[in-house]
């Protein structure tokens, strides 16, 4: 056996967001958000499931941290609902929104874990979708309002923000592929989102410096490796577009103040301009204190003109996957950190997601997901790898705490360490959580 020790300070930690888990959707002043809308519109989610009621934890925030605290994490990674905070987007705060985050983060403080709060993770205020939502440069200072709004609230007590999570998902899966809120499908829609996210990522991030607040910030982009079908160099480019429009195009705007040309070359070559106004490009190049990094799987991909906007085709490779179909690649968790720790630096990096899809249900109340168990001991072991070979890695946020709402995917699809009953609301934790658990008390990996 080869044990394989982890850092005496590393971070070990679960995650979650406020949308796929909270439900209270209508409860104590919270306004309507995109995804309240677009779950409501006939066929955009599984079985018409949304996240009204979701895991209750809105009223049962003290029973999961009890899990948490039994867990024996030292982080959790949770999102705050911006249109409980500002049910209009803007104007006037909502003091219960405000109240319950109080509550939720004493709570997580007194049990001696350590809050990392994502500011944006998905659930824009339905109000400011009605002036054009992300589209709208305005949707920006709205959104530099809010973190500044929390940041002062939470001074002292919340040290680790994070402004955005996955921008190719609120992006590009929004607005160009229109699987999630708010549903177009428009490239030109998509580039002009993503570029006001990252405006919006650095004017907050200036914002911060500004007040003076105490603790670091980063942001969650989502990455995935592409590994070319063949050594034709039409394949070979195919994957490097398919790795930059994850990696480079949301990370070299923040870390070296441009886009990567070449994807502006192809960008421009499929019709799509880019809407950057003076200023924009200083404003995203703001220094950030740790880079959060969600990992799940990566491809084989081959050179396919037309296919989409990357000419882009996913090879199956034979590869096993997991319950919601993605290909289990642990090494790409490697190859990417060791990429963007090559481009951009040594930057503090945490894990702010990896984890698996297992729909396993309980059985005489144990819940047998080995599937889960083994996904996560392969990627621990990939990330051990990472720290050896250099890669600054402070800690890994297992998504997720518990089974939750996956967005278009509704409550068909499992990625919890705990079960939940949507009916009863009970919670039971799977034979993978008692695996991280000893891991955890452990601190290190026994392969
Ligand atoms: N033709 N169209 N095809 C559809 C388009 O496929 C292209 C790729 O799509 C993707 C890419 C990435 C994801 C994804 C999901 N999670 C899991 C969540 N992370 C944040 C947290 O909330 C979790 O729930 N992370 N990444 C989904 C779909």
């Amino acid at each position: 056996m080869t044990i394989l020790q982890f850092p005496k300070d590393f971070k070990w930690g679960t995650a979650t967001a406020a949308y796929q888990i909270e439900g209270a959707y209508n409860k104590d002043g919270r306004g309507m958000s995109i995804w309240d809308t677009f779950a409501r519109i006939p066929g955009k989610v599984f079985e018409g499931d949304n996240g009204d009621v979701a895991c209750d934890s809105y009223h049962r925030y003290e029973e999961d941290i009890e899990l948490m605290k039994q867990l024996g994490i030292k982080v959790y990674r949770f999102s705050v609902s911006w249109p409980r905070i500002f049910p209009n987007g803007t104007g006037e705060v909502n003091p219960k929104g405000l109240e319950y985050y109080h509550n939720f983060v004493d709570k997580l403080l007194e049990n001696g874990i350590e809050p990392y709060c994502t500011l944006y993770h998905w659930d824009l205020p339905q109000a400011l979708q009605d002036q054009g939502g992300w589209e709208n440069r305005d949707t920006i200072d709205a959104f530099v309002n809010f973190a500044e709004t929390m940041f002062k609230e939470f001074a002292g007590k919340i040290k680790n923000w994070m402004t955005f999570n996955e921008m190719w998902c609120s992006a590009f899966l929004s607005n160009y592929y229109g699987n999630h809120a708010p549903g177009k499908r428009d490239i030109q829609i998509a580039v002009d989102v993503a570029h006001h996210l990252l405006v919006a990522h650095g004017k907050t991030v200036s914002k911060y410096r500004e007040l003076g607040a105490e603790g670091q910030i980063g942001y969650a982009p989502n990455v995935t490796w592409n590994e070319p079908y063949s050594n034709k160099q039409e394949d070979i480019d195919t994957a490097d577009r398919g790795r930059a429009w994850y990696v480079e195009w949301f990370m070299d705007p923040v870390f070296k103040g441009s886009y990567p040309q070449f994807m502006v070359d192809w960008f421009e070559k499929k019709g799509v301009k880019m809407n950057v106004q003076p200023g924009d490009m200083e404003a995203i190049h703001q220094p950030i204190d740790f880079l959060g990094i969600n990992y799940y799987t990566g491809g084989v991909v081959k050179y396919k003109e037309n296919s989409d906007i990357l000419d882009n085709e996913g090879i199956n490779v034979g590869r096993d996957k997991t319950d919601i179909g993605w290909d289990i690649y642990p090494e790409g968790l490697y190859y990417v950190l060791k990429f963007i720790t090559d481009r951009y630096g040594q930057v503090p990096i945490y894990i702010t997601e990896n984890g698996a899809c297992y729909n396993d249900e309980p059985k005489d109340g144990i819940v047998n997901d080995e599937g889960r168990t083994s996904f996560l001991k392969k990627h621990i072991t990939q990330l051990h790898r990472c720290i050896e070979s250099g890669v600054n890695v402070k800690g890994y946020m297992c998504w997720s705490m518990m089974d939750n709402f996956e967005w278009a995917y509704g409550y068909s699809m499992r990625f919890g360490l705990v079960h939940v009953n949507y009916r009863t609301q009970e919670r039971t934790p799977k034979e993978s959580y008692y695996w991280y658990q000893k891991l955890i008390k452990n601190n290190y990996h026994e392969v």
